[in-house]
């Protein structure tokens, strides 16, 4: 196997809300997932974030294993409520420190700091004044991240301003599955465009004073037509402007998808051009989470995207229902590179969840786990092969964590955490993945 480009990045990547526990410590205010996690019957096995893999606590044994396993870099997220707990105005400087003392630590160990600004956690208190649904929520953003800037930049070299808008808008606003859990046709463009004004506005504050690289990190799952019928063919076209090209068009083309009309009918209004220029920053470069495809159909029932994901027999599906199709990451690859140009890219997610194996003398055996991951490593080299400028990639995740209102039900760690001890046990991926890094991929 040819090696990956020199300087390749080699990462894992986590969240806070996911992975840190002591949501309150040390003066942190409540953020939205406190709240819906909080709230009975929102969260499976009624778990919550309250705990979670104690990595606060724990965050240097965690940087160890990194080191340990060669780790490059390392994304995670920061939670606003930790450093404004109003959300705006008052700093919270032991917050600050946390981070700042993990990124030290990060450094000390020769792993390069990748800070996601927002993974899903708003402070409680903007959500009391609209959330996403206030268009001071730009503002609010730009401010949180100039705080992080002031206190971080130059040891942090790379920021994403956002964890993937389009889950924050369809699972928080539309469906109500995530925090927090509105399920509103009219509020969930507007959530979106607040969103991506608010990724405007801290890109254009990290512009007056940020030294190094900044991006946006989007989930892209690409659509194929069931089958070439004239509708097969349109509820592909809605889906893929629904999921993919919703936050990337205005990003990166300052324009939407025309069919988002279609989607959100009466619920939906044109952006005005002053949102879209304001959206539409120079950014230096995009991360990517891929998964997995969706072969679509069309299903008028289906609201309000009017489309359906076909099971494909013989396909393999993992413990999150998800077709393990790693021919899917080279289309989107090549299809970022088509519609939006060269810019360089990171896998900032891939992973898989699976019924893991008992731990069993200090090991967990999860071939499957290998082969996905060494099926989209290949996959990945293809479309670098085919000229796409990917400069890293991020396992998801490092640790076994918090799947959102999933509780702990499903394992996407290359290390496995036992529930009751906290006690981290390397997977036989986590082995792989480090063999891989060690070889800059030749061990494919
Ligand atoms: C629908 O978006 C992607 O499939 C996606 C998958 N995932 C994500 N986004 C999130 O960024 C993580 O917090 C999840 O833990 C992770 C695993 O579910």
């Amino acid at each position: 196997m040819a090696a990956f480009p020199s300087g390749f990045l080699w990462g894992c990547a986590t969240s806070a809300y996911q992975i840190e526990g002591s949501p309150l410590a040390d003066g942190a205010g409540p953020s939205i997932w406190h709240r819906f996690a909080h709230t009975p019957g929102l969260m499976r096995d009624a778990e919550t974030g309250d705990i979670a893999c104690d990595h606060y606590r724990r965050f240097k044994d965690d940087v160890a294993l990194m080191k340990r396993l060669g780790m490059q870099a390392y994304r995670f997220s920061v939670s606003w409520s930790r450093i404004l707990p109003d959300g705006t105005g008052r700093v919270n400087q032991a917050g600050v420190d946390f981070y700042s003392r993990l990124v030290d630590e990060l450094r000390a160990n020769g792993i390069e700091p990748f800070v996601t600004l927002y993974h899903w956690d708003m402070p409680a208190a903007l959500d009391d004044k609209g959330g996403w649904l206030n268009r001071d929520s730009a503002e609010w953003f730009a401010e949180y991240a100039s705080v992080l800037f002031r206190a971080l930049d130059g040891r942090v070299t790379k920021w994403a301003t956002l964890n993937e808008p389009w889950v924050v808008t369809d699972g928080g606003y539309l469906f109500g599955a995530l925090a927090p859990g509105h399920r509103n046709l009219f509020e969930t463009p507007i959530a979106s465009r607040n969103l991506m004004r608010a990724h405007g506005a801290a890109v254009r504050a990290y512009r007056e004073t940020g030294r190094h690289e900044i991006g946006l990190v989007v989930n892209i799952e690409p659509k194929y037509p069931a089958s070439e019928s004239p509708e097969d063919l349109a509820a592909t076209r809605r889906a893929t402007a629904y999921m993919n090209e919703q936050y990337l068009d205005p990003a990166m083309l300052g324009r939407c998808p025309p069919e988002l009309r279609d989607v959100f009918g009466e619920a939906w209004t044109d952006w005005s051009d002053d949102d879209l220029a304001a959206v539409r920053q120079p950014i230096d470069f995009l991360g990517i989470n891929y998964y997995t495809r969706a072969v679509t159909r069309d299903d008028p029932a289906a609201w309000p995207v009017r489309t359906a994901t076909v099971r494909q027999d013989g396909a393999f599906y993992t413990e999150t229902g998800w077709e393990v199709y790693p021919q899917g990451l080279v289309d989107t690859l090549v299809w970022i590179k088509q519609r939006y140009g060269d810019i360089p890219l990171y896998i900032t997610e891939n992973g898989v969840a699976l019924a893991d194996a008992p731990v069993e003398n200090g090991r967990l055996h999860d071939p499957q786990r290998i082969e996905y991951l060494r099926q989209h490593l290949l996959a990945l080299h293809q479309a670098i092969a085919a000229g796409v400028d990917v400069r890293g990639y991020m396992v998801w995740s490092l640790l076994d964590n918090l799947e959102w209102s999933l509780g702990f039900s499903k394992r996407f760690g290359i290390v496995h955490v036992d529930r009751q001890t906290q006690e981290r046990t390397l997977k036989d991926s986590a082995e792989y993945y480090s063999r891989i890094i060690a070889s800059h991929g030749r061990a494919l």
